[in-house]
């Protein structure tokens, strides 16, 4: 009997269970899925395309989900970037040389803003393969969920889910682009990255910008918030390029574009790509093309791809070629990233030694 007289009505206790159910559901579902899909990545560690058990069979994604969490990784990769080098304790360490000779770094911002990444997207979408820059320790899982919330921006842009089978998807992270110039504080140059392949084309791009607080983001074919800038200077372009992986770069630039041309040297493939775009931010730099002619990793450029083919540009070898995002992980043939201009005269001005000694 119900106390004091109060009668409850069986529909409205009816509902009230039903609600509570759902609430139960809600908060629970992302947890199970958070540890049934740790119980599947098994011996799955990133690293790298051929990693263990890192591609499950079946089922779809719904790649406007997969955009939202790969802005959340972004941006908490980002966190921890920021953090290790505020904290002035980057632990930095050789992990190699490049081709060129350069010793390739690796600091704890690179590893811990890697192993956030990973484990937020590989929590949401076991079934999906993550190649990502630095290794994953398996002895230092971490189970972090996404809550299913998609940003209002990205819902007012992307007003629908698509979904794409999960083994057509490859995703690649750069926990932290700009190493280099992260131990040299030099802090505007430094991004971290996601970028969505759908059977190897480039379709979501997330560049964050961690010390500047800023994110761009694009699907292809489906929205960004971010935009191209109104214009362009084809004649005489601003070009930028590497400043620790040059090569013979800017050679290069002035050959095709005259001894007029203004190189801006910089760190960071994310932030060349951003440099052609319309960015609210006063440290970024504005350039009209990047170049890149040493060999270059997929996950230090498929963000910046996905980001420039949504909005009408450009990334292609010297050569012109579209990169294909799947399979190994380097790009053999440099690098011609443009927007609202014409790439294939870009292309063919070229000198063609450059061209064809990078393949
Ligand atoms: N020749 C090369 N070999 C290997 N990686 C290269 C490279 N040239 C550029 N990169 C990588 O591409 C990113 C952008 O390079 P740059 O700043 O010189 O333009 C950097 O990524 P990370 O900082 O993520 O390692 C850098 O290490
Ligand atoms: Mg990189």
């Amino acid at each position: 009997m119900a106390p004091m007289g109060i009668r409850l009505s069986p529909l409205g206790v009816a509902v009230f269970c039903l609600l509570g159910l759902g609430v139960l559901y809600h908060l629970y579902s992302g947890f199970l899925a958070g540890r049934f899909a740790l119980f599947v990545l098994g011996g799955d560690r990133g690293g790298g395309p051929d990693a263990p058990g890192s591609r499950a069979d079946g089922g779809t994604v719904d790649l406007r989900e997969l955009l939202a969490v790969s802005v959340l990784a972004a941006v908490r990769g980002g966190e921890e970037v920021k953090r290790v080098r505020e904290s002035n304790a980057l632990n930095e360490k050789a992990k190699g040389k490049t081709r060129e000779g350069a010793e390739e770094k690796m600091t704890s911002g690179d590893v811990l803003s890697n192993r956030k990444m990973f484990y937020l997207l590989k929590t949401a979408f076991p079934n999906v393969q993550i190649n990502t820059e630095e290794h994953v320790d398996a002895a230092d899982q971490e189970v972090i969920l996404w809550d299913h919330n998609i940003p209002e921006d990205i819902l007012r842009e992307i007003t629908k889910p698509k979904e794409v089978p999960a083994e057509s998807v490859t995703v690649w992270i750069d926990p932290l682009d700009a190493t280099q110039e992260y131990t040299e504080d030099l802090r505007k140059y430094v991004t971290t990255m996601v970028c969505v392949a759908v059977n190897g084309k480039p379709v979501l791009g997330v560049i964050h910008k961690p010390f500047s607080a800023y994110t761009a983001w694009a699907m292809v074919d489906g929205g960004s918030n971010v935009k191209a800038r109104t214009s362009y200077n084809e004649k005489t372009p601003r070009i930028i390029v590497s400043r620790s992986h040059s090569g013979t770069v800017k050679q290069v630039a002035l050959q095709t574009f005259g001894n007029q041309t203004t190189i801006i040297p910089a760190g960071g493939a994310g932030y060349k790509v951003l440099s052609l775009l319309d960015v609210p931010d006063e440290n970024q730099e504005k350039a009209d093309i990047y170049i890149h002619v040493t060999y270059i990793k997929k996950w230090d450029i498929c963000a910046g791809n996905a980001l420039l083919k949504a909005l009408g540009g450009h990334m292609t070898t010297l050569n012109g070629e579209e990169i294909s995002y799947t399979g190994s992980d380097g790009n053999e043939g440099g690098l011609l990233a443009s927007i609202n201009m014409n790439h294939q005269a870009l292309v063919k001005k070229l000198p063609e030694l450059e061209k064809t000694s990078h393949k």
